[in-house]
């Protein structure tokens, strides 16, 4: 996205929903990585006792004690969820995307809400990531996103088993294709398995991650295959998420025409994976949602397993999630890099 004189808020809104009295790391993580990818305004809805630790973190992320739990309501047993996901609903429209489950947690009022807060940002047509805990409620409740297209599972290969189980499907994951023989066999069984998935949810997009990601609408699958470090310190996943928002602002943003691609209009929507490879391929075509969706896809988990490389390379066995958080400008810089003739130092 071309950066240009505009207002504060364009190049990106984006909120995390996530962080309780246990993990408050996680929602700090991705927040971060969304705003030193660049959006202009990010978000921490969490639960109160979070809050307060969230704020010290940094002063630059908005850090809202809006998200209910058992702690916060007088009979745990008998509540309106969807009254009390009203301050968070209330928030939604002047948001382009959600992450949606970093230190969540799993208090039952909690995820109550969240389930609530998830019915409406499908019917604002807002964008937005499940992870973590926020997949638990996906697990639960499969139909809650059931052929929504504007949204990315990222789940690791734990919580992929959990959610092929739901759905009742039988797939060999990344860890059971381990024991396949060639290395293209394998990829072959775990693009199946992504594919199957997310075929089974309606077309959401899917990155699985692990070795490498895997990523699927359920037409398309692409492997995402940048070298990443070799520790795999805890909250590492929260960089793929924040990243993952910021590039769903930023999409949105080129699907509202928000700057000048100088691309000629497209009628055709992609829908066949010949389809989005054409478009792809092909420069000066504006591309479709399908397209762009994967390729939002694509570049978070790029760029999260580049931070990992980078990190890993200056740290070595003493890497932590926020080292990612410290080269997610530079990586953005060496996979994707600013536009020719562009002035970044406005
Ligand atoms: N600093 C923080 O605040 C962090 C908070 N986190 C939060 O902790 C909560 C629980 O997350 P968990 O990830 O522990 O989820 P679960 O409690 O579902 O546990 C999943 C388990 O699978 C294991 N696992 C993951 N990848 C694996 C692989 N490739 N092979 C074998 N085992 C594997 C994990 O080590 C973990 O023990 C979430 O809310 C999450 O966001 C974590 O993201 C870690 C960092
Ligand atoms: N074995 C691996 N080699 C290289 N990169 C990996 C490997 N496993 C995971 N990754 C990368 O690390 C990132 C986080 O994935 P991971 O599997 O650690 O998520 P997670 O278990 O959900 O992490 P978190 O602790 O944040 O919850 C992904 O972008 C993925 O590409
Ligand atoms: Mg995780």
């Amino acid at each position: 996205m071309r950066l240009m004189v505009k207002l504060l808020g364009q190049h990106g809104r984006v909120a995390v929903i996530g962080g309780c009295a246990d993990y408050t790391g996680a929602p700090y993580f991705s927040a971060m990585a969304s705003a030193k990818l660049g959006c202009d305004m990010s978000h921490v809805f969490c639960e109160r006792s979070a809050a307060q630790v969230v704020k010290t973190y940094s002063p630059n992320l908005m850090v809202h004690p809006i998200l209910p739990s058992s702690d916060s309501v007088k009979d745990p047993k008998s509540i309106n969820a969807s009254e009390l996901a009203g301050p968070i609903i209330g928030m939604l429209s002047r948001l382009h995307a959600l992450v949606i489950g970093p230190g969540l947690g799993r208090d039952g009022v909690t995820l109550q809400v969240v389930a609530e807060v998830i019915k409406e940002a499908r019917k604002q047509s807002i964008p937005f990531v499940l992870d973590a805990d926020g997949l638990l409620i996906v697990t639960q409740d499969p139909e809650l996103i059931k052929g929504y297209k504007e949204c990315i599972l990222t789940p690791n290969v734990v919580e992929f088993g959990r959610l092929a189980k739901a759905l009742g499907i039988q797939v060999s994951s990344q860890a059971q294709a381990e024991s396949k023989s060639s290395e293209d066999e394998k990829i072959s069984k775990e693009s199946d398995a992504c594919e199957q998935l997310s075929k089974a949810l309606g077309g959401v997009t899917i990155i699985q991650k692990g070795p490498h990601d895997v990523i699927s609408n359920g037409v398309t699958s692409l492997i995402s295959n940048v070298q990443g470090g070799l520790k795999r310190s805890g909250g590492q996943g929260d960089t793929l998420t924040g990243s993952l928002g910021t590039m769903l602002a930023w999409r949105a943003a080129y699907h509202d025409k928000l700057w000048d691609s100088g691309e000629k209009d497209n009628s055709h929507d992609a829908q066949s994976k010949e389809d989005v490879q054409v478009e792809l391929e092909s420069e000066g075509k504006r591309m479709s949602p399908a397209t762009t969706l994967l390729l939002a896809a694509w570049a978070g988990s790029s760029i999260t397993r580049e931070c990992s490389r980078r990190a890993f390379q200056k740290k070595g066995r003493s890497l932590q999630a926020s080292d990612l958080t410290e080269e997610v400008h530079p990586s953005f810089l060496s996979l994707i890099g600013e536009p020719e003739g562009s002035n970044t130092h406005l």
